[in-house]
């Protein structure tokens, strides 16, 4: 699938480690500066929103998610669920509401969801955990009107995931109409053999079973538009990537479309989601209001 497997042990490290490419801030401050802007931006938009947090949608302490209403909620609305990033061991739904303030005043929920991270939480429970999510939020508020999800890094990797769920044990399907997927990972493979994998402790099997690229369907007449978004700044792995997750989806007819955004890297790309007139906050609205 690509020419990973005949990379240096230190050569897949540096393409799996995000922080190593951006021209803006140095390896060692730039996840501390993520951690903090994304902090602020969610304080930000809790003090200024309408919120319901850590509500529950499962029993365990990791599965809690937070609503940001629209500042007008008074018939249905549209939601973004907000699958945070952190290579599945770091980040939480407590600093993953920044993107809030820019789509509740156009009417948009935003809901931030919360999953057990690694080494507590492994692949297929992180999975399952997002999935629940988002039946638990069609069960309980019938005021949702379409669903739009965006994830971003492995925050990506879960909402491709959400892609291709069997429903029927959920007993609802959901209405996603739209998928944002944010310089993710489709194809775990590789990082079995990098340092990322230490917590993850993920066997090839697992990893194979949670590779979005490995399992993608046929579009039905149905299925939501995705848009799968890259740095310029990413890695050429993580560039590459997105490129072959898009190609693969629009092969099985799927209707997607690949930005390549300039000027940012793998955090300011979805940093940025703070701010209104940031393109990508556009596009999002944009695929919202056309639905
Ligand atoms: N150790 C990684 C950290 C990382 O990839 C990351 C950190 C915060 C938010 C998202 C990340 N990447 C994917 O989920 C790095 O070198 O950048």
């Amino acid at each position: 699938m690509g020419g990973w497997r005949d990379m240096s042990a230190e050569a897949l490290e540096d393409q799996y480690s995000p922080s190593r490419w951006s021209p803006r801030l140095d390896r060692d401050t730039i996840i501390d500066a993520h951690l903090a802007v994304t902090a602020a931006g969610t304080e930000r938009a809790r003090a200024s929103a309408q919120t319901s947090l850590h509500v529950p949608y499962g029993k365990g302490d990791g599965e809690k998610l937070d609503i940001y209403f629209p500042t007008d909620h008074s018939g249905t609305f549209p939601v973004l669920v907000y699958i945070h990033g952190g290579y599945w061991q770091c980040l939480s739904k407590d600093e993953s509401g920044f993107a809030a303030p820019p789509l509740v005043s156009q009417g948009v929920a935003v809901v931030a969801v919360g999953y057990d991270t690694a080494p507590r939480g492994h692949m297929d429970t992180m999975v399952l955990q997002v999935r629940r999510s988002l039946a638990f939020l069609v069960e309980q508020y019938p005021e949702i009107r379409g669903i739009y999800l965006c994830g971003h890094s492995a925050g990506a990797h879960l909402a491709a995931m959400v892609l291709f769920t069997d429903w029927t044990e959920f007993h609802v399907v959901p209405d996603i109409k739209g998928a944002v997927l944010v310089s993710g990972v489709y194809d775990l493979e590789p990082i079995l053999h990098t340092y990322v994998n230490d917590a993850l402790n993920m066997s090839r099997e697992v990893a194979q079973r949670n590779s979005p690229m490995r399992h993608v369907a046929p579009a039905v007449p149905a299925a939501c538009e995705v848009l799968v978004v890259v740095a310029q700044h990413d890695s050429p792995e993580f560039r590459r990537q997105s490129q072959e997750y898009s190609q693969a989806l629009r092969a099985a007819g799927w209707s997607v479309s690949l930005l390549d955004l300039a000027g940012v890297d793998h955090f300011d790309v979805i940093e940025k989601l703070s701010e209104n007139s940031y393109i990508l906050t556009q596009v999002i609205l944009n695929m919202i209001s056309r639905a």
